[in-house]
């Protein structure tokens, strides 16, 4: 458990993301199986230990320390975790000699019955010191908060045993911890695991910003870009899954969705709200705006009250497996027509096809472009006629061209309490991002008309993820990105970013984006008028 601790430690405390890569790879090199693997699983959300979640340790806690301390305590560090290993009393007893590993304490924590899970905890907290106590709290809760999403650990892996990470990627939802075979394939002990007959996740092909240039469009195909979260669809051995942007599984989300696809193969599209009266015009049939879409996002269980008021659907673009066929080596056009054929497989309650938009030539698309006025359209995609369907951003096959461009995604940097209605709730932000050095920079400060629901949720995010106090201002884990409106950018020797934001506005928070993936410096000079 001292390794994991100290590992939980130094990524608290480190601001770079290659560095953090460099510690979790480390710590996965010389840490033996199965700890390893826990380790692994605890880092990508995958650890499932049921009995001990936050209110069996406040409970337990309770019975040691002065509730009242507790509550306050809890309230000041924000990490319940932090709090009680620091507030949970010494123990009298022998200090642990290293029977407490990582997996010692998964075993015993999931063997335990939910009467018993309390005691066993209790009684291996006894036998730890405080960081001990960290990291078995932080462990057997899934709830790390150093910094790091399951991308990011999936990554330092494959940096650690240089494999692939979208080969990792290709395979992990059929893999389980403590994942041995993953571990004895990057020690070059075993055979790429294989992914037959599981629903796993392909990674995504992204796209590029349209910058001034004019693409022909005989070489390039168009659509519309919908303002919707982008959504896979996999059926395999029986069961489907979806999966989001980053590689979740958020199957349970969009129950309707699951539901009505159970024909072997993968898709991929836009998860969009069908709207009553919202946003309808030719373009985009009955989809509702993003804001409808909010209802929906982050949600893990969902009532049929909301789906029945919020129904999802998906709007498809992509076809990647036709049964067990890869088509992902084809050209966009082959898989189009693929695509085409496959709709009247599918329920039209649930899938739709996004339209292909026809035009002259580059500038009549651009009239076409400039007079769409739908709520549910964010601009148009570029998607070359002959490319494959490759993992990630690559030069030329996919672009993006945004209605709107004076628009960045900023990650959330420190938050203050608002004034007025909002001076109890942590609600004006200061977000930043990416120099070419990995480090994050300040670039604006905002607050926005938040709903009550997101001011409580960003607050919670807030008090959740403090890593730093300066007086009123809290510094907060670099893992959260706003989607920030701005109506013009300067250069600035103010800020150490050297830029500076005319009028900035929290327009949209992206639970879906790692925060990584955000903006750089380099993209916001290119917008500097
Ligand atoms: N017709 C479409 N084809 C492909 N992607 C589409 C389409 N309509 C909407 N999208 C969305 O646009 C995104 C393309 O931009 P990119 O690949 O850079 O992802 P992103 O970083 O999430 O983008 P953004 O934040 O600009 O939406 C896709 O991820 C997808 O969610």
């Amino acid at each position: 458990m001292r390794a994991f601790s100290q590992l939980l430690d130094a990524l608290v405390y480190t601001r770079s993301r290659l560095a953090k890569l460099k510690l979790i790879g480390d710590y996965l090199q010389r840490t033996p199986d199965p700890d390893r693997g826990y380790a692994l699983a605890a880092l990508t959300g995958t650890l499932d230990i049921p009995h001990v979640k936050g209110a069996v340790i406040r409970a337990l806690a309770s019975e040691r320390v002065d509730p009242l301390l507790l509550r306050m305590s809890h309230n000041y560090v924000g990490d319940l975790a932090e709090t009680v290993s620091l507030l949970w009393p010494a123990p009298d007893g022998e200090l642990d000699d290293g029977t407490i590993t990582i997996s010692a304490a998964v075993e015993r924590l999931r063997g335990a019955s939910r009467s018993d899970a309390p005691a066993v905890l209790a009684a291996m907290l006894d036998h730890l010191d405080a960081s001990g106590r960290f990291a078995l709290l932080k462990l057997a809760t899934g709830e790390l908060r150093v910094g790091i999403n399951a991308r990011n650990a999936k990554q330092a892996f494959a940096d650690a045993f240089e494999v692939d990470v979208e080969a990792v990627e290709e395979v992990w939802h059929g893999l389980k911890p403590p994942y041995l075979e993953l571990f004895a394939w990057g020690e070059g002990r075993g055979e790429q695991p294989t992914a037959r007959d599981v629903p796993v996740f392909r990674p995504f092909m992204l796209a590029h910003p349209l910058e001034d240039a004019e693409l022909e469009l005989d070489a390039y195909a168009a659509e519309w870009k919908w303002d919707g979260v982008r959504l896979q669809i996999v059926h395999a051995g029986g069961e489907t899954r979806l999966y989001s942007r980053t590689g979740d599984d958020v199957t349970r989300s969009f129950p309707e969705v699951a539901e009505s696809f159970a024909i072997p193969g993968v898709l991929d599209g836009e998860l969009l709200v069908r709207g009553a009266g919202q946003g309808l015009d030719e373009h985009s049939g009955s989809a509702a705006s993003f804001n409808a879409l909010q209802q929906r996002l982050g949600r893990k269980v969902v009532s049929q009250k909301t789906r029945d008021e919020f129904p999802a659907f998906v709007r498809l673009y992509d076809l990647l497996f036709d049964g067990a066929e890869d088509l992902r080596g084809l050209p966009w056009s082959e898989r189009r027509a693929r695509l085409e054929a496959f709709m009247g497989r599918l329920d039209p309650e649930r899938f739709d096809l996004s339209a292909l938009i026809e035009a002259e030539d580059f500038a009549a698309l651009a009239e076409i472009r400039a007079g769409a006025r739908d709520a549910a359209i964010e601009g148009m995609m570029l998607k070359r006629r002959d490319a494959p369907y490759v993992s990630g951003r690559r030069g030329g096959l996919w672009y993006k061209w945004k209605r709107d461009p004076l628009t960045a995604d900023c990650v959330v940097m420190y938050a203050q309490r608002g004034s007025g209605k909002r001076s109890s709730f942590y609600s004006d932000f200061t977000f930043g991002c990416w120099a070419e050095d990995g480090e994050l920079l300040p670039v604006g400060k905002a607050y926005m008309g938040f709903t009550d629901e997101e001011l409580k949720w960003l607050d919670r995010f807030v008090r959740r993820h403090t890593v730093n106090r300066f007086g009123p201002v809290r510094e907060v884990e670099k893992s959260l990105v706003f989607e920030v409106a701005f109506d013009s950018i300067h250069l600035s020797k103010r800020h150490r970013s050297g830029l500076a934001m005319r009028f900035p506005r929290i327009a949209r928070i992206r639970k879906d984006k790692p925060a990584h993936e955000a903006d750089r410096i380099e993209t916001l000079l290119g917008m500097v008028t």
